[in-house]
């Protein structure tokens, strides 16, 4: 896809990360997620089938816990993220209802990309969402994920999450909110004279190297798990915007084809 067709694009795949919807005292970002609400339920109005691939399961949680960072044990990461689920789903529905949106939960693990029948089954509940004007909101399926089983059950983060459902989904576009504006140079955390580079056409050995961690206290991904992720979609021929999440509103913008963030693409 090229920056200019951005603008054409009617399947719209959005990613918010845990650092745009939880505060670092742990608290949710009421502001960002009733914003976030209200952009995606205007995007359904005006005609375009939109998904959210939302993190915070377990940012949501850690505070039913009295947690204040991810435990180490599984099993007790896999309690918070169930807990903090019920959380984040409570006050989206909240949101979207006061915008007259239907939302639907769909919790996924990896092999349900890779065994033809479950993935053909999740396709076409995303196509009778998307047909019904329901904005899908989806997550790992964190009860079930886990690293150590036999089978690949776990994505490694939600990037790839997001990545995966775009393809199959086949969406013109996904547009990741983050808790950085776009890809830098080097990571502006630690360089200041990073400079923002607003298109990416291919993944090469040297845009890797420029990619370090994450920059937040309950994220996962980090800058180098984008970069994965653009790669699985430019090798389906699709388009990948990375922008900040801090307000959701420049949804509208980048919708419309504005220079925003960085893009990924042709
Ligand atoms: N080259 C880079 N450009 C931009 N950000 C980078 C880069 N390298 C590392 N980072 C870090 O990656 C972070 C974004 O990843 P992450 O915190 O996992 O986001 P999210 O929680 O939104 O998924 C940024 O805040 C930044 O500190
Ligand atoms: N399923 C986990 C996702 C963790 C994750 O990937 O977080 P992030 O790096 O903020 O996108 C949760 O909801 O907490």
């Amino acid at each position: 896809m090229v920056r200019e067709n951005v603008k054409k694009a009617k399947r719209v795949i959005v990613k918010v990360g845990t650092s745009s919807l939880v505060y670092s005292t742990g608290a949710m970002n009421l502001k960002a997620i009733d914003d976030l609400a209200f952009v995606l339920s205007d995007l359904v109005h005006k005609g375009y089938e939109v998904a959210l691939v939302s993190s915070g399961a377990m940012g949501a949680g850690l505070s039913k816990f009295g947690l204040d960072k991810r435990p180490k044990e599984i099993a007790m990461q896999q309690a918070v993220a169930s807990v903090g689920q019920m959380e984040l789903m409570n006050i989206y529905n909240a949101r979207f209802s006061s915008y007259n949106q239907v939302i639907g939960q769909v919790l996924l693990t990896q092999d349900v990309f890779e065994y033809p029948e479950s993935r053909k089954n999740v396709t076409n509940t995303f196509e009778m969402l998307f047909k019904e004007k329901i904005i899908p909101i989806i997550n790992e399926n964190d009860t079930v994920s886990v690293d150590e089983l036999d089978h690949e059950t776990k994505f490694g983060d939600n990037d790839k999450l997001a990545a995966l459902v775009t393809n199959l989904t086949d969406a013109d576009l996904l547009i990741m909110l983050s808790d950085i504006d776009g890809f830098y140079s080097d990571n502006p955390l630690t360089n200041k004279r990073a400079k923002l580079i607003s298109h990416v056409p291919k993944i090469t050995d040297e845009i890797m190297k420029q990619a370090g961690g994450s920059g937040s206290r309950f994220g996962t991904g980090g800058m180098l798990s984008k970069l994965e992720c653009a790669k699985l979609l430019l090798n389906n021929e699709k388009g990948m915007i990375l922008t900040s999440g801090v307000e959701p509103r420049v949804l509208f913008d980048v919708v419309a084809g504005e220079e925003i963030g960085t893009f990924f693409g042709k």
